[in-house]
């Protein structure tokens, strides 16, 4: 159905298909106004069937989540038959292939994304959510080697995290999985038995990080702000890991609103009033991707739309 391709089409430029998701399709394509790329998630409504509450679910978490660590969205799009996200660009694909590729990963390196993934979870838990869906396959690689979390279709209010987290930093450091069986019966017990494979190459410190996280009993796992200045994590002269947000909802970037006040002929303070609204619109798009190409080191200018007709 064209027509519901017409409102995107507006302010985006649609490439190639660069993956699917459960019910999703995503799409690679370039924001008009500021020329960056963005990965454009597709759903069909009418194939969404019981999941568009899970999709509605996944939309409010993201429009309150404002990290470096996690995947950042734009714009949302919604017509008769679609929904559209434009969602932050990874270019580095997903986690989970990146650990196959290198069959392990060293330790340093383990330590390096693992940090970066206990910040993404202390911001949503900081936040009142819980991802409850944290995989390889959900963690995202950017153009700059950092890790973006991605899928909140399953978030909810409470926290269920830290078991998640203790097999995801084992898939880093062996290369597959603590608890795996086809049988899904088999999972299942190994899982609640608690016990797993410690490879040779294993360091004593993550041993016991591991056997931290992983413990059956979820009174007896480790909890998150203990994992921030956790022995293993600070390892070397590291610090305890900064899990702030660098990009806080509530604080607006001057040159961004400048730019785009003399774009819309409008003063500052109306700017920043209608930013602040977070409508998710074409507006709140051009701010944030300004925002992403300050941060990259590139101008914070836009394009003129008649330019971009071509
Ligand atoms: C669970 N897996 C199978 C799902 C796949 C879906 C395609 C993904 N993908 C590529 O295949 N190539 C490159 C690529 C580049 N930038 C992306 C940015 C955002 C998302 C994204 C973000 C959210 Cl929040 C979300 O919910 C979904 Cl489904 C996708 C995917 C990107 C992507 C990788 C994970």
């Amino acid at each position: 159905a064209v027509d519901d391709y017409e409102e995107l089409l507006k302010y985006y430029e649609l490439h190639e298909t660069i993956g699917t998701g459960g019910f999703a399709k995503v799409k690679l394509a370039r924001h008009l106004l500021t020329g960056e790329q963005v990965a454009i998630k597709i759903m069909d409504k009418l194939t969404l069937g019981d999941d568009l509450p899970r999709v509605k679910i996944e939309i409010e978490a993201m429009k309150s989540l404002s990290h470096q660590n996690i995947c950042r969205l734009y714009h949302v799009i919604e017509t008769p038959k679609k929904i559209f996200m434009a969602l932050e660009y990874c270019p580095g694909g997903e986690l989970f292939d990146y650990i196959i590729a290198k069959d392990r990963l060293a330790e340093e390196e383990a330590r390096v994304f693992f940090r970066q993934i206990v910040a993404a979870i202390a911001y949503v838990h900081s936040q009142g959510y819980a991802h409850r869906d944290l995989k390889p396959e959900n963690l995202l690689i950017d153009a700059e080697h950092n890790l973006k979390l991605i899928d909140f279709g399953l978030c909810a209010k409470p926290r269920a995290d830290i078991w998640s987290m203790g097999v995801l930093l084992y898939a880093l450091l062996c290369g597959f999985l603590p608890f795996d069986d086809d049988n899904v019966m088999i999972l299942y017990r190994k899982i609640v038995r608690g016990k797993y494979e410690i490879p040779k190459w294993l360091s004593p410190g993550s041993v016991l990080l591991l056997h931290q996280m992983l413990q059956v009993d979820p009174k007896k796992r480790i909890m998150v702000k203990h994992l921030l200045n956790h022995p293993w994590l600070m390892h070397g002269d590291s610090f305890a890991v900064q899990w702030q947000s660098k990009y806080p909802l509530g604080h607006l970037d001057e040159d961004c609103i400048t730019e785009l006040s003399v774009f819309h002929k409008c003063s500052r303070e109306s700017m920043a009033d209608v930013i602040s609204e977070w409508k998710y619109d074409n507006v709140s798009a051009t701010y944030l991707l300004l925002q992403s190409k300050k941060a990259h080191g590139k101008p914070v200018r836009l394009r003129i739309p008649s330019l971009t007709a071509d």
